[in-house]
């Protein structure tokens, strides 16, 4: 049984007061009693209203199906946005304004690059990630399919030095465009030194040269004779060339260079929502504890990797030596964020005055940012914000009224825990519809503390599905990046946020490349996210970051931003298209059962270990055996997806759930190798992930905005209660 301890007007779980007690409290100005008093004010004074909000999400939703069933076939986005403007989703647009915020790490403000996602549920990952400031490019090539097979470059078991030669000549070339030499190539230098303060590259026929951009060279480490790395800069993003001729890369090298690292993952963000599963105190404390860990710095995890144990901490800073002989850091981590979770769910840690789960937004800003205390008093070399703020994003709001409830609740924390106005900066993703419309009032409801604005296209595309569900069928998944709404969404955030002064300011950022093991195609398709004027985008992996950092070489984002807001704003009306399939009786059964066995696959595999396993974020193969990143956000659409199916009868409901047994069946192979999983298909009555996933489609109508949190929430409740 759930212990309650009285906390003035909450009941709080024993297990979260003895958290906060024993483990965050101590080494802060922040008694007990102020906190948990803090708490009870804040959630008494900001629940109803949170409440409110969610209620008129509900009655906004209501009525636009009501005008969806109305206008089924005759759909008009004139007519439609009118009606949009009557009932209050899309509100007037105010005068033209710029954000105001101040004091951002210059991480956010002034370098462009990756932005890494991962799940802080997950200790082992949550360090890498905040250690992938750095990353080798060298491991990145070899260990990818950016490196392709031919001629003998398979990776083999043991080193393959025809691989590794393509490595070195990719390394090369990148030097060559980046950081060109005076008439050579990097591809000639014997060895490099600093001589009177200039990098010198010796070349096979005894002359040396020099840069081409001497100011490209920051510093060194070791001898200047022999330096060990080459530290070197170019769109404000460093480089360092490794240099070691004892090493296994280096002995064969003319130059002596064993690696060329990237600064990678400028920023990360560490993630308590939709790749995480938190659903009771027990869950929530993990994921704060670890969250505690990187903010005191002191989080560690044993990894065993290849029968080696080793202990993974967060790294120290590089020291290098400038070109005057001063020795400077140069920062060795990423700039974390956390992610809480949006406005939704209540969780059961803590119950108020009337008997009510606290809105778990509501414990996740005052805890997040408790915890945050830690780093802002911190001198140490394991500091996150070297400028002392709080980076929270906020995703999943509808509209300028929730942000600036997240805006007043913000306040509300900096008051509580006796912060300077704005010390919490907020990132506010661009997720739902109603955000997306009312952009720039959103923005303007935080003006003095909003750091980016995120296009999370995943949760928006099964936002798409939801709000429409009534109006007709939606084109089949694999076409929704290719409808006008898309595209139009994607740019009226870059021009709004370049439109309210983000240049130089805060991030304009792109979503999350979903294909972890395809780096080639992310090669080739995720430039078009600085070409698009993001300074940043998301990754799904360390080595993703590495790889998508040479795009912020390849293209200077704030030339790009410059040269973007000047041209026209993308057009309301597009974004309001909605993406109906013309002609559903073009679909043949063939391409009706591949996107429904391929939801329902994507889906099962997801969900399974989420409910089971408590795994919030998984590697799952889709249909053509491709692993695809799934979360919460793609479970969304691919049950909101089917849904829309079966309301509009391309599918029925024995189609659907003959489809999900004979996945299941699938997806129980594919996890057969894991002791701990409990097969679905031996049970289909009886295995709670089935049930999840059955109500997902079937109740997929009614769940609100098509989220999945609710149901799995219920579902992995009853698994933990089993597990007793
Ligand atoms: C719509 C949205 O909201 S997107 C944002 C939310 N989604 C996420 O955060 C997903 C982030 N990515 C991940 O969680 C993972 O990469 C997954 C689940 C997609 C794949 O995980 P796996 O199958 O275990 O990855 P894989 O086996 O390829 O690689 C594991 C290695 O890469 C590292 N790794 C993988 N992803 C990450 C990450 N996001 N951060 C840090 N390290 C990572 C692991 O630490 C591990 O290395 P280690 O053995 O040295 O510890
Ligand atoms: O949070 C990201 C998304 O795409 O959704
Ligand atoms: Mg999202």
């Amino acid at each position: 049984m759930t212990v309650y301890i009285q906390k003035g007007l909450l009941k709080v779980n024993a297990d979260l007061v003895e958290f906060i007690q024993k483990e965050v409290l101590p080494g802060l100005q922040v008694s007990e009693v102020h906190f948990w008093d803090s708490l009870s004010k804040i959630t008494h004074e900001f629940g109803p209203e949170n409440r409110a909000l969610l209620a008129k999400r509900l009655n906004l939703q209501e009525q636009i199906d009501a005008w969806n069933v109305a206008h089924q076939g005759k759909f008009e986005v004139a007519e439609y946005k009118s009606f949009l403007m009557d009932i209050g989703y899309l509100v007037p647009e105010g005068e033209d304004f710029k954000i105001t915020t101040r004091n951002v790490d210059k991480e956010v403000s002034t370098k462009a690059g990756p932005q890494l996602v991962v799940p802080a549920a997950n200790a082992r990952f949550s360090l890498n990630a905040a250690n992938a400031r750095w990353g080798s490019l060298y491991d990145a090539l070899y260990g990818t399919d950016v490196i392709s097979d031919e001629g003998g470059a398979e990776k083999t078991a043991k080193h393959n030095p025809i691989r590794a030669a393509k490595v070195i000549a990719y390394g090369r070339d990148f030097l060559d465009t980046h950081f060109p030499l005076a008439n050579a190539s990097h591809k000639q230098v014997t060895g490099y030194e600093i001589s009177d303060k200039q990098l010198s590259a010796k070349l096979a026929d005894g002359t040396s040269t020099q840069l081409v951009n001497a100011e490209q060279l920051l510093g060194y480490q070791g001898e200047q004779s022999a330096p060990s790395s080459i530290l070197i800069n170019h769109n404000h993003l460093r480089v360092a060339i490794e240099i070691d001729r004892e090493s296994l890369i280096g002995k064969s090298d003319a130059a002596g260079i064993k690696d060329i690292t990237l600064e990678s993952a400028l920023t990360n963000i560490q993630d308590f929502e939709d790749s995480v599963v938190a659903v009771d105190a027990n869950e929530k404390i993990h994921v704060y504890r670890n969250w505690l860990g990187l903010m005191k710095g002191d989080l560690s995890e044993t990894i065993e990797k290849g029968g080696k144990v080793s202990q993974r901490i967060l790294k120290a800073d590089k020291i290098y030596t400038d070109l005057t002989g001063n020795d400077f850091s140069v920062k060795a981590r990423s700039l974390l964020f956390c992610r809480n979770v949006g406005h939704l769910m209540t969780n059961p840690a803590v119950i108020d005055k009337d008997g009510l789960e606290i809105q778990e937004g509501i414990m996740d800003a005052l805890v997040s940012c408790l915890i945050a205390l830690h780093d802002i008093n911190k001198t140490s070399f394991h500091s996150n914000s070297v400028n002392g703020n709080i980076y929270i994003v906020k995703p999943k709001m509808h509209g300028p009224e929730e942000v600036a409830f997240a805006n007043t609740l913000f306040d509300a924390v900096e008051d509580a825990l006796g912060l300077k106005r704005d010390t919490i900066k907020i990132g506010v993703m661009d997720e739902e519809r109603r955000t997306t419309v009312n952009l720039k009032e959103c923005i303007r409801a935080v003006k003095s503390r909003i750091v980016f604005i995120n296009t999370g296209f995943l949760d928006r595309t099964g936002d798409e599905i939801h709000t429409s569900m009534l109006l007709g069928p939606i084109v089949p998944k694999g076409e929704m990046k290719s409808q006008p709404w898309i595209q139009a969404y994607e740019d009226w955030n870059v021009d709004v946020g370049l439109a309210c002064g983000f240049s130089g300011v805060a991030q304009i950022g792109k979503g999350m490349w979903a294909i972890p093991d395809e780096m080639a195609d992310m090669m080739e398709q995720k430039i078009a996210h600085p070409l698009s004027g993001a300074n940043t985008a998301w990754v799904p992996s360390p080595t993703g970051a590495t790889l998508h950092a040479i795009h912020y070489h390849q293209v200077d984002v704030y030339g790009r931003q410059a040269d973007l807001a000047q041209r026209a704003r993308a057009n309301v009306d597009d974004i309001l298209t909605v993406p109906l399939l013309k002609n559903p009786a073009e679909l043949t059964p063939e391409a009706i059962e591949k996107d429904l066995n391929n939801n329902a696959q994507g889906l099962l595999g997801y969900v399974v270990r989420w409910v089971d396993l408590g795994m919030g974020a998984s590697k799952v193969p889709n249909i053509d055996n491709i692993g695809l990143m799934e979360d919460r956000a793609t479970l969304r659409i691919s049950s909101q997806h089917i849904c829309n199916w079966l309301e509009h009868n391309i599918l029925t409901e024995s189609q659907v759930r003959a489809s999900l047994e004979k996945m299941a069946v699938i997806v129980d192979q594919q996890n057969e190798h894991d002791p701990k999983y409990q097969a679905m298909s031996k049970d289909f009555d009886n295995s709670l992930a089935f049930k999840a996933a059955l109500d997902l489609v079937f109740k997929g109508k009614t769940q609100p905005n098509g989220y999945t949190e609710p149901l799995l929430h219920e579902y992995r409740a009853k698994f933990n209660e089993a597990q007793k």
